[in-house]
């Protein structure tokens, strides 16, 4: 476990994606003018999005992030102005449209409109970050960029791994760690489970990472490490189209949120058949609130997510929603972890 002088690093992160956040506002404002279409009067998603033309991926990332703003309010399923929103309406006097506009050609926030408006980069030829799908090339199947990409992610997995380790159910069994990435949440489930075995399955040039992280861990003085290479078999896969092996817990850590609404159903329904009788399906993430109207952090996050990923941050009645449809049951537990992340978990019914 962590010991108690080790902060929470979410303010790190959370400074991080105000950026992203930053360039959802001022795309609103200044380029989709969400208020003014709002001024007359509220407007379900659906109208909205048709009036300002974006799919359901962008709007479900701009508008729950103008909820956490406090600039726009979700009740009812009617998106409406709050009163500091008004202030972002050309019509009211006096206003901050053209003040938030004195950036609104930043470099960064003309990419957010085009991606918005786009749903995702114009130009993908080269592949999406952390995303393998098809056949078309990926940054994950090419070594120096998985090896960057799966580094980069190594500092949040090592964080964040104990915590989770000790949330997750202990039992002898087999866990299988989905776009496992480093190992790191395999690693420290293990120690804790010291008569369980685990896959880690994800693409070869991230598995070659994960070993190598693997075996320092093992030549490590940690208690037990020296048993892990024995226990760990790495499976290079791809888990929209390979046959999963069969498993007791399945970890799916920061895989749903690079992923678009209808894989993700696909991909919890692959688990649920993953899984034996009386199996769990756990989900590390971070998530939006089910009123869809935050929290910021998360909102900024999925604002992050949607630049760089084909996803977005989902609510945990998005996930539950996914898990009954694939023939689980959901738990209503909600175990936060650090970083703004957190654990949600679902049953298969024993036989
Ligand atoms: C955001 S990372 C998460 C890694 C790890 N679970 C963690 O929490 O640190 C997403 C992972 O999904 C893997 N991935 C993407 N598409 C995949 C596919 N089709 N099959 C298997 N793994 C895939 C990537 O290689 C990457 O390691």
């Amino acid at each position: 476990m962590l010991n108690d002088h080790q902060p929470d690093l979410a303010p790190i992160t959370r400074h991080l994606r105000a950026m992203f956040g930053s360039r959802l506002l001022i795309a609103a404002v200044n380029h989709l003018h969400v208020f003014d279409h709002l001024s007359d009067g509220p407007l379900s998603i659906t109208q909205l999005s048709e009036r300002i033309q974006l799919q359901e991926r962008p709007a479900m990332v701009l508008f729950p992030a103008l909820c956490a703003m406090d600039l726009l309010s979700y009740t009812d399923g009617l998106l409406a102005i709050t009163d500091l929103g008004r202030y972002l309406v050309q019509a009211q006097t006096p206003n901050l449209t053209g003040y938030v506009g004195l950036e609104k050609d930043d470099a960064g926030v003309i990419e957010m409109v085009n991606r918005l408006k786009n749903d995702g980069p114009l130009d993908a030829s080269q592949g999406i970050s952390f995303v393998k799908e098809g056949e078309g090339p990926s940054p994950m199947d090419d070594l120096e960029l998985a090896r960057s990409l799966t580094l980069g992610l190594s500092g949040r997995a090592r964080r964040l791994s104990p915590i989770v380790a000790a949330n997750l159910s202990r039992r002898e069994g087999h866990l299988l760690d989905v776009a496992g990435g480093t190992g790191f949440y395999t690693y420290e489930w293990l120690l804790k489970n010291p008569s369980s075995t685990a896959t880690i399955l994800d693409r070869p040039a991230v598995l070659s990472v994960a070993a190598e992280l693997l075996d320092e861990l093992v030549k490590s003085d940690r208690a037990g490490a020296a048993t892990l290479r024995d226990r760990v078999t790495f499976l290079p896969g791809d888990m929209l189209t390979d046959a999963l092996p069969q498993t007791d817990l399945l970890l799916a850590a920061s895989l749903f949120h690079d992923w678009p609404t209808p894989t993700c159903q696909m991909l919890a329904n692959r688990f649920a058949a993953s899984l034996r009788p009386g199996g769990e399906l756990w989900v590390h993430d971070a998530f939006l609130n089910d009123t869809l109207d935050g929290p910021l952090a998360v909102t900024d996050y999925s604002a992050q997510l949607f630049w760089g990923t084909k996803g977005r941050a989902y609510s945990r009645a998005e996930y539950r929603r996914w898990f009954v449809e694939a023939g689980l049951e959901p738990t209503t537990e909600n175990i936060p972890t650090q970083m703004d992340y957190g654990l949600i978990w679902a049953r298969k019914p024993a036989l």
